[in-house]
This record gives structure tokens, C-alpha cells and sequence, in this order.
């Protein structure tokens, strides 16, 4: 293909490569965009799409899977969509999971509204060796919470945390969590497509609804949620939806012809 542009930026350090629409998405041109050494660097992509009067966010993982939801990506993509395509803030963003609503605040912090989370079994995960009852929460993709006494049990995340295929099919989204404080959790993600990544948007709010559900709690409260990338704050409102709120920037643009 011939050279064509993009913009790169993160969300808590989960980073994604933009591209425009006549972009082609092989397996093969996402890996290319995502190699951190022969290409430009990210979690995933995000291919801008507009259709029927609306954008829609083509996300995937870096892989090449592609996936139903990604929540710092959205967050990202409407800070491209604000700053380079002139949208105004809130949006309507089209994902494979439905339409998003984003809004953003006197700081610059960009908020996602995620829908309504499902919390379902309990499930187990492991790691050399070791294992943990976890949460299975859907956020639109899917997710497993371990709770674990300290971060460094989950070990190096170079593999996959084993889980239970029948439950995941599909592959499945890992979180490990400790408390640090009253409505204050620290996790660490092995994402599903992607590898450990600094952060997770749809992992964030998994293990705060997993979290509030284990405190006795339920919508009506909000979390701080620390990742090794920054910090997100999860509101579960009373209306049962689950907000997503945290720094979304671009840093660089180009043109590339990977
Ligand atoms: N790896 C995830 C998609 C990206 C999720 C994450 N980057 C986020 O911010 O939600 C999956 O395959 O379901």
C-alpha cells in the first residue's frame, strides 16, 4: 500500500496506532503497525470509520484479533476524533459492542459510558503452577478477576493465564488484583490478544464491578482503579451503567506504509 497517515497516542499507557478508514486491516499490517521495533509500537489499532452519519471504532488487538470492546481505545479515538476530525464533545462512537457515549471534563479526562456490566460464574485462572477463583465479568468482551495477595504472584505474564476454554471460547481478558484502600484497587492485565499490557479500560472496570460486588457493594459507588500505566477512576451508577473516566492523549503522527 502507499504511504498513508496516523496518529499514535495512549490511554494510561495503553497505546494504540490510529489509521484512516481506507487502511486494509490484514492480521499482517496490524502485527507490522504494533511491532514495537520494526514498526510503529502499540496495544492494537484503531481503524476510524464513518458510517451512517456516525464514526466507528474498527479495534484491534495487536495480534490481529479483533475484538467487541476496547475502553481506552475509544477514549483515545475521541480525543483523535475531537482534536483532528473536529467532533464535538459528547460524542456517539460506534463499536463493535454497540454505541458509546464519551464526554470530557474541565481537566481533559475523557469519560467512556460502558453500558451495563454482566457479572456471571465464578471461574478459576493460574499461573505456573498456581491458581485462583475468579470473576467472570463481560464488559462487552470478556474478562476474568483474580484477587491475589500481592501483584508480583501473578509472575511474568509472558503466557497466557490459564482459564477454562469452556468458559472463554473465545479467549478471555485476565485480570490480578490487590486492595490498596477503601474503594481502591491495584491490578495488573494479561490481555487477551495482546499480552500484559500498562492498562486495560474493559479490565478496569471488570475488576471494579468484581470488587464491589465482593465489598457488599453495587452501583452507586465509583472506584479508584490503579494500573502500572497511571490511574482510572470506574463510577457504577445508579442506573447500573459503568463509567469509565481517565487521561486519553496523542502524541505523535506520521505516515507510514507498513
Ligand atoms: N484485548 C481486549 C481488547 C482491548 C481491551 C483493552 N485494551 C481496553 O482498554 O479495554 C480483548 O481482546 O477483549
Amino acid at each position: 500500500m502507499a504511504e498513508y497517515s496516523f496518529h499514535k497516542g495512549h490511554g494510561t499507557e495503553n497505546d494504540f496506532v490510529i489509521v484512516p478508514a481506507e487502511v486494509e486491516l490484514s492480521p499482517e499490517r496490524v502485527r507490522a503497525l504494533c511491532d514495537r521495533r520494526a514498526g510503529i509500537g502499540g496495544d492494537g489499532v484503531i481503524r476510524a470509520v464513518r458510517e451512517d452519519g456516525r464514526w466507528f471504532m474498527d479495534y484491534r488487538n495487536s495480534d490481529g484479533s479483533t475484538s467487541e470492546m476496547c475502553g481506552n481505545g475509544i477514549r483515545l479515538f475521541a480525543r483523535y476524533l475531537h482534536e483532528v476530525e473536529g467532533e464535538p464533545f459528547p460524542m456517539d462512537v460506534g463499536s463493535r459492542d454497540g454505541v458509546k457515549t464519551l464526554t470530557c471534563d474541565d481537566e481533559g479526562l475523557v469519560t467512556v459510558d460502558m453500558g451495563v456490566p454482566r457479572v456471571l460464574d465464578q471461574t478459576v485462572v493460574g499461573v505456573d503452577g498456581r491458581s485462583w477463583p475468579a470473576t467472570h465479568v463481560d464488559m462487552g468482551n470478556p474478562h476474568a478477576v483474580a484477587f491475589v495477595d500481592d501483584l508480583a504472584d501473578a509472575g511474568t505474564l509472558l503466557d497466557p493465564p490459564d482459564h477454562d476454554a469452556g468458559t472463554y471460547p473465545e479467549g478471555v481478558n485476565v485480570e490480578f488484583v490487590v486492595r490498596r484502600g477503601e474503594r481502591h484497587v491495584a491490578m495488573r492485565v494479561h490481555e487477551r490478544g495482546s499480552g500484559e499490557t500498562r492498562s486495560c479500560g474493559t479490565g478496569a472496570c471488570a475488576v471494579m464491578v468484581a470488587a464491589a460486588v465482593a465489598d457488599g457493594l453495587g452501583p452507586g459507588t465509583a472506584y479508584r482503579v490503579d494500573v502500572p500505566g497511571g490511574t482510572l477512576t470506574v463510577t457504577w451508577t445508579t442506573d447500573e451503567r459503568v463509567l469509565l473516566t481517565g487521561p486519553a492523549v496523542i502524541v505523535a503522527r506520521g505516515t507510514t506504509s507498513l
